[in-house]
């Protein structure tokens, strides 16, 4: 079983460092995403593993071997990519086997591997027709086909499923997880900016912004216990409401304090020497809820806008607690209320986050 494993890997484009210092260790077997803004570098990180893309600073290791000056075709990967890049003039069959033809395997194993593979993504019924005669989802089906029969060590996506409409990026997407499950020894390092891609196939995920890893780790982890105000509010959506606040009194368990006076505990632990300092809270919307009648209340504003979308109801609450958007509350089911109503929210203490001045997590307890 083969991991993939990256030292200190840098990327300039002329004098312009695009990715820096990144220290990443896939497993064998693995199903690594890496997400991050547009920019952010991600496609450039994959097509590094790739060999599709020169190394500027760093090694890459696969299977323990040092990939950094080892072409494409030497390095038992396979790429699916966004633009599928099949052959059009030729068959689906003969898109998969192209490969192999090249590679000079045997008549009876091409034919045997590519039978397999349409088998297991069910594209057995189309393996003579030309791509164009299909559509998005099963061209993309063919290309993750072609991919199988390499029979790669490391298997590379980049964004394969943004030219699919949105019922085909939902039938794709099981597939591919489906895939993952029917190859477990088979590494998979997977590109989307698609939080669902990221949050449903990832053993664990990787967020890039601007170059930098902000954080590695199992896709409840980071939704859960995010390390910094970056990633608290690229996972879950909407973001993470954050408000301004001032930490009143610092220990085992903090107590800050809003704009508007109102003091409460967030269960992190703070240094004593934090005391006074300004401070960033953070609450998600679907874990507040709407205060009962003289319950003691989170915070509390003014309904500026509601939407509902059938299973839940998205509120936008109006006041000064933050500084520039509106703090979101998203509630279950159809709520009655409109625009102007003033409403009052809690939510559980363990639902809470704190980050300090620079944006780092204080440590969840
Ligand atoms: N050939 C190139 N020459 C110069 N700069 C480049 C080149 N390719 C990429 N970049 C820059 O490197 C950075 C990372 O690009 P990359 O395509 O990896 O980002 P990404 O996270 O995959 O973005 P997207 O989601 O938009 O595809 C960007 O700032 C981009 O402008």
């Amino acid at each position: 079983m083969t991991g993939v494993t990256l030292k200190d890997v840098k990327k300039s484009y002329g004098n312009v460092e695009v990715l820096h210092k990144i220290d990443l260790d896939i497993q064998p077997g693995e199903f690594v995403v890496f997400v991050g803004p547009s920019g952010c570098g991600k496609s450039t990180l994959l097509r590094m593993i790739a060999g599709l893309e020169e190394i500027s600073g760093g090694t890459i290791a696969i299977e323990d071997q040092v990939v950094n000056d080892i072409p494409p075709s030497k390095r038992g990967i396979a790429m699916v990519f966004q633009t599928y890049a099949l052959y059009p003039h030729m068959s689906v069959y003969d898109n998969m086997a192209f490969g192999m033809r090249i590679a000079k395997e045997s008549k009876e194993e091409i034919d045997r591997r590519v039978r397999a593979a349409a088998d297991m993504l069910q594209i057995t019924p189309y393996l003579d027709r030309l791509p164009k005669a299909l559509s998005g989802g099963q061209r993309q089906r063919v290309a993750i086909g072609r991919a199988i029969c390499r029979d790669p060590k490391v298997f590379l996506f980049d964004e394969p499923l943004s030219n699919l409409d949105a019922a085909l990026r939902v039938a794709t997407r099981i597939e591919i997880a489906k895939l993952n499950e029917k190859m477990p020894d088979t590494t998979m390092i997977y590109v989307t900016h698609d939080q669902v891609e990221a949050m449903t196939l990832a053993d664990r995920i990787v967020v890039l912004s601007g170059g930098y890893i902000e954080q590695v780790g199992a896709p409840l982890e980071l939704y859960e216990r995010p390390a910094n105000l970056f990633v608290a509010q690229f996972i879950g959506s909407p973001a993470m409401n954050i408000m301004p606040v001032k930490i009143t009194r610092a220990g085992e368990t903090t107590e800050v304090e809003l704009k508007d006076g109102k003091r409460f505990e967030v269960p992190v632990k703070t240094p004593e020497k934090d005391v006074g300092k300004k401070a960033s809270f953070g609450v998600r919307p679907e874990d507040v809820r709407e205060a009962a009648e003289g319950e003691d209340f989170l915070f509390e504003g003014k309904i500026a806008i509601i939407e509902a979308l059938g299973e839940v109801t998205l509120i936008y609450i109006e006041g000064d607690l933050i500084d520039e958007d509106p703090i979101i509350v998203k509630l279950p089911g159809i709520h009655k209320g409109k625009p102007g109503d003033v409403m009052r929210f809690v939510a559980d203490s363990e639902r809470l986050h704190l980050f300090d001045e620079s944006g780092h997590s204080y440590l969840y307890r």
